[in-house]
């Protein structure tokens, strides 16, 4: 442990170190035991200060265990006051860090549960400002909240801020997701996925996905009089129910599928993803193995379904409680089935692009309730933001509420507006601060596919029905995404004429 010792044996040693306290001889323990028992344990004191402290233990009349009980949670306070104790000359950010253990993750949990996150963290920002400290999850955990901290979380990537996932999430997502590589690979890998996901592709196969949407939704929907909205978009998006191994399974099959038609010529390496990620080099030139493409493809899926699911959700409840909202919507998208009359009743890109109402709506409802509430970041080297020390080891948390309802930057936040969109929502506010798909390195690269499936689900499901919801005021809850309590169950009504 770093001192010179000499180890004492045998009865005449042992009788001259027993007796030898405070003759040369000290009971003090090395610096870490003695830190954690703190300088006024009993082994600690010496001379007359130990005899009194040993006479009151041992000559008292307490039960031995009442006297243990107190020592362990004396000593217990001691290992968390330290291991709590915020670092010496360094100006931490404000807060508190809850309970010894649990830190603040209850009441935090408990207020996901209720829909009142944004609660939690306003009362939090009144009482210490937009940059807090608390402890979640078993780790302490610094809240950024704002534009700044927006800003300088999302463009913090690499820079001893590190992305990686919470270690059961990562484990779900495999190793080599998109979620859990940074650097130059990262960079590489997420460029040739978006050029799969940007609105130039999806232009090219939005009739594909149309008629694979139709499809999806009218057997889901076919001969029901009521469904829960939550099950059956999730079955849309993507069979909730098909487990990680088969899933693995058709992606390696449909990987050794690309590769042979990559070799026999039949498909160029740009066709599709698949085949784009197969010819894909590392810097060093190192093609990527197999197992990085399926945690890849997993952690789309992953990160897209229960996203997609949500929105879809949170959309279909908004219509069936806002009776202008949907007929507004309605008119519009009776526009666009007019107008596929003149292109053989296909859904182009046009099409698309005409419904300018909906999307507003949509992204009325993700400021309202955006799907991913926020998220962790890791802090891997010490950092610092507004004049606090933030150590590594901790962790960073943006919430997209501490900007989607902040009146200086959203007018009557708490009203409904989706005229608010009416000019291109990057003009109209600030950087950083409308962010139901993140910022910088590492916004969702999913955003446009996402507009258009969901204006694709819109469009078929309110020209073909009306909906009633069956719960009325069903709560939501998160868990950890907005869902309602019991999946919006609604009574399904067929248009006239479907
Ligand atoms: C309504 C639907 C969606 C929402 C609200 C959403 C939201 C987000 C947000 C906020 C982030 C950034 C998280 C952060 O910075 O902490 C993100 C990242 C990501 N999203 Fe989405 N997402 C949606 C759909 C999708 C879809 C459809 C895909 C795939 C096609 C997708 C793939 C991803 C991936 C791979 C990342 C990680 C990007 C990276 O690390 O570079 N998301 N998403």
């Amino acid at each position: 442990m770093g001192s010179e010792a000499v180890v004492v044996t045998g009865q005449a040693g042992n009788k001259f170190m027993f007796s030898g306290s405070d003759n040369g001889i000290a009971g003090n323990q090395v610096v870490t035991v003695a830190n954690i028992l703190g300088k006024r344990s009993i082994f600690e004191v010496s001379g007359h200060r130990h005899k009194l402290v040993r006479d009151v233990i041992f000559e008292s009349k307490l039960p031995l265990i009442t006297i243990l009980l107190v020592a362990l949670i004396a000593l217990v306070f001691r290992f968390f006051r330290l291991k709590f104790s915020p670092l010496p000359g360094k100006k931490l950010p404000p807060g508190s860090f809850g309970f010894p253990l649990l830190g603040e993750s209850l009441s935090f949990m408990r207020a996901q549960k209720q829909d009142r996150t944004d609660e939690w963290m306003q009362t939090r920002i009144d009482k210490y400002g937009p940059v807090f400290k608390t402890s979640l999850a078993g780790s302490k955990t610094v809240v950024l909240t704002g534009q700044a901290g927006n800003r300088f979380l999302f463009s913090g990537d690499d820079n001893g801020i590190s992305y990686n996932q919470p270690g059961n999430v990562a484990k779900i997502l495999g190793k080599y997701s998109l979620l859990e590589i940074s650097g130059p690979k990262h960079k590489l890998i997420r460029g040739a996925i978006s050029k799969f996901l940007n609105p130039e592709s999806i232009q090219r196969y939005v009739e594909e996905m149309d008629s694979l949407v139709q499809k999806q939704l009218f057997k889901e929907l076919a001969g029901k009089d009521s469904v829960k909205i939550v099950t059956s978009m999730k079955k849309i998006n993507f069979n909730s129910n098909t487990g990680r191994g088969r899933v693995c399974k058709v992606l390696s099959n449909l990987i050794a599928i690309r590769k042979r038609e990559m070799e026999e010529g039949i498909v160029d390496s740009q066709d599709n993803m698949i085949s784009s990620l197969l010819v894909l080099r590392s810097e060093n030139g190192e093609p990527l193995m197999e197992q990085e493409i399926l945690d890849l493809f997993l952690s789309l899926i992953m990160a897209s379904n229960d996203t997609t699911t949500v929105l879809l959700t949170h959309l279909v409840r908004l219509m069936s409680r806002d009776s202008e909202i949907y007929n507004k919507v309605l008119a519009e998208q009776n526009e666009v089935v007019e107008a596929k009359k003149g292109s053989d009743g296909k859904l182009t890109w046009n099409g698309i692009q005409m419904m300018k109402y909906t999307w507003r709506v949509t992204q009325e409802v993700m400021r309202f309730t955006p799907p991913l509430l926020g998220n962790f970041r890791q802090v891997t080297s010490d950092i610092h933001f507004d004049g606090f020390h933030i150590p590594k080891g901790w962790q960073l948390l943006w919430v997209a509420s501490s900007t989607h309802m902040n009146k200086d930057i959203f007018e009557d936040p708490n009203k409904f507006d989706p005229s608010r969109f009416e000019t291109s929502s990057k003009a109209a506010f600030p950087p950083y601060t409308y962010v139901p798909f993140g910022a910088g390195p590492r916004m969702c690269p999913g955003a446009e596919f996402v507009r258009a499936k969901i204006l694709l689900v819109i469009h078929h499901l309110i020209t073909k029905y009306q909906w009633t919801e069956l719960i009325p005021n069903e709560p939501v809850t998160c868990d950890p995404l907005p869902y309602p309590a019991m999946g919006l169950p609604v009574k399904l009504y067929k248009r006239n004429g479907v």
